[in-house]
């Protein structure tokens, strides 16, 4: 009854907004109901923001596909917070994401923005490069032990690998490197699996590390958008539902792998061994002087950069590659491109000071983050008590704004013919003015992706590697991805076969 008395009350003077759906005018669960089987929802967004600019996706919440509301939201000078899902989905202790306070925020980003910038981040480029390498020599291995069939063209097939498996599992030893030091074999062993252990030290046992990234995902998104019906619903799924529980599980290993590679780590900073990873921008200061932070806050920021720093860039590569095979004409050009430089044959991995000045292959990966932002949703802000104006329009207090990445990338003003993957259009004059207001895969403003030069190195150093070394095809000529939207857009499996270049 209160739901139905507060939609004509009209406290946020929304009504005069269209709703996703009936439900969503009056209660959050319209919106919850509205994605949570996890198929491709901001597609579907999408197809409503065409008509309406501005959609109401709770009792107080907006959607905005104006471009103008980007800077209002997320730009440096916002008066907007975060809102209430960061602090629902918090662990045991707040991490440099889902921190919403500016000032406890601040102090955090300030701790680790020396790790990312870009001039250590070369540095680090052996790591890396020592990911392409290992990566290479599994790819060169399947293909020199494949026995080619004939095919019914009478050509020589090739084998067949998940791209998207192996991707991931460069992505995560690539971070756990950069991050804690760590090598941790998937590479070698071409799975996943890692030691895991609760906290009351309890035997140490092994679990999966991509699925448990994904089940702390698959847990808390379909959930976390009605404030007053997580817990209960967790509770309640937990119980009824045993695929629930099973992700449950899961993202409970995640929390377990974490404190494994989080102790371990610190035993070696404990040991006093010197590394040069983000875990000693944890302990200590530019000056070397301990920090002491609490290790729940230790563990949350471990946790936080193993995760982020793996799971969207492992989709962002398999989505270029995607992007590249569907369209050979880019592909072609990438290649010249790499060709031009002259690169020695035997050296695997080009050096990052050549490739970072590629313009076509950053444009490939730009173009790739425009058409499928691996977070495609509207991430969640919230006005300020006294009411912010946001594209013109005056919006009340305490209401959830947000706007979603997949639609901003669609707005044919800027971007025009928005479904074509089209690197080109990154490579004219205006491409740097709207690059910096309307491309928002990674957010911007104070709470924009701290890690976006670590994916463009990696991402760099792999796909100009891998482009130069192999051929790649869809095993099913017919393939079309198959995509689950949680928090992150999770393509499915997608099996190329490969074969070396001449
Ligand atoms: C293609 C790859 C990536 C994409 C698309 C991406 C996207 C994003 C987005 C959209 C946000 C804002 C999240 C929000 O407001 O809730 C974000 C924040 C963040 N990302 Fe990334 N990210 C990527 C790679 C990385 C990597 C490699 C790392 C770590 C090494 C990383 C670490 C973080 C962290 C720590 C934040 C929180 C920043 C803050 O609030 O101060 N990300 N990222």
């Amino acid at each position: 009854a209160k739901c139905v008395v507060d939609y004509f009350r009209d406290p946020h003077n929304l009504r005069q907004y269209p709703s996703l759906t009936p439900l969503c005018a009056f209660t959050n669960l319209g919106y919850l109901l509205y994605i949570y089987g996890g198929d491709f929802r901001s597609r579907r967004m999408h197809a409503l923001h065409r008509v309406h600019p501005v959609i109401r996706t709770g009792p107080a919440s907006l959607s905005f596909a104006d471009m103008r509301a980007i800077n209002d939201i997320y730009g440096h000078a916002t008066p907007c917070k975060k809102g209430p899902l960061y602090e629902l989905s918090m662990g045991a202790h707040a991490n440099l994401v889902d921190s919403v306070d500016h000032a406890e925020h601040a102090q955090k980003r300030k701790r680790l923005s020396n790790a990312f910038a870009l001039k250590n981040l070369e540095r680090w480029e052996f790591k890396v490069v020592d990911k392409c390498t290992r990566l290479v020599a599994q790819f060169d291995r399947i293909c020199d032990d494949y026995r080619p069939r004939e095919t019914l063209q009478g050509e020589k097939d090739a084998p067949v690998v998940s791209y998207r498996t192996w991707t991931n599992l460069f992505t995560v030893e690539a971070i756990a490197d950069i991050a804690l030091s760590q090598r941790l074999g998937f590479l070698e062993s071409g799975t996943d699996l890692i030691p895991a252990e609760e906290t009351d030290g309890a035997p140490i046992y092994k679990a999966h590390f991509i699925d448990a990234v994904h089940g702390s995902g698959r847990v808390n998104t379909p959930i976390v958008w009605s404030e007053e019906g997580y817990k209960i619903f967790k509770r309640v799924l937990n119980y009824l539902n045993p695929q629930f529980r099973r992700q449950i599980r899961l993202g409970h290993d995640f929390d377990n792998i974490i404190h494994y590679l989080a102790r371990v780590r610190q035993e070696r900073y404990e040991r006093g061994e010197k590394l040069d990873d983000f875990f000693t921008c944890l302990m200590e200061d530019r000056e070397g002087k301990r920090l002491n932070l609490d290790p729940k806050e230790v563990r949350a920021e471990v946790n936080i950069i193993m995760n982020a720093g793996s799971d969207t860039t492992a989709v962002a590569m398999t989505n270029a590659m995607y992007n590249l095979l569907k369209n050979p004409d880019k592909l072609a050009k990438l290649r010249e491109e790499l060709e031009k430089l002259n690169i020695p044959s035997d050296t695997i991995v080009p050096p990052y000071s050549i490739v970072r000045h590629c313009a076509y292959l950053r444009a490939v990966l730009d173009e790739s983050l425009r058409v499928l932002p691996p977070l495609p949703l509207g991430l969640q802000r919230v006005t300020p008590p006294e009411g912010s104006s946001i594209a013109g329009r005056w919006i009340a207090g305490n209401t959830v704004v947000s706007v979603p990445a997949y639609s901003a990338h669609r707005d044919p003003n800027i971007f025009p013919d928005p479904e074509q993957f089209m690197p080109e259009r990154w490579l004219t004059d205006s491409a740097k003015s709207f690059s910096q207001k309307y491309f928002i895969p990674f957010s911007m403003g104070s709470r924009g992706c701290i890690g976006r030069n670590i994916t463009y190195l990696e991402q760099q150093l792999l796909l100009a590697t891998l482009v130069r070394r192999y051929d790649f095809a869809f095993a099913d000529p017919n393939f079309e991805p198959f995509y689950e939207e949680r928090m992150n857009l999770l393509p499915g499996d997608m099996q190329l076969r490969i074969r070396r270049r001449g």
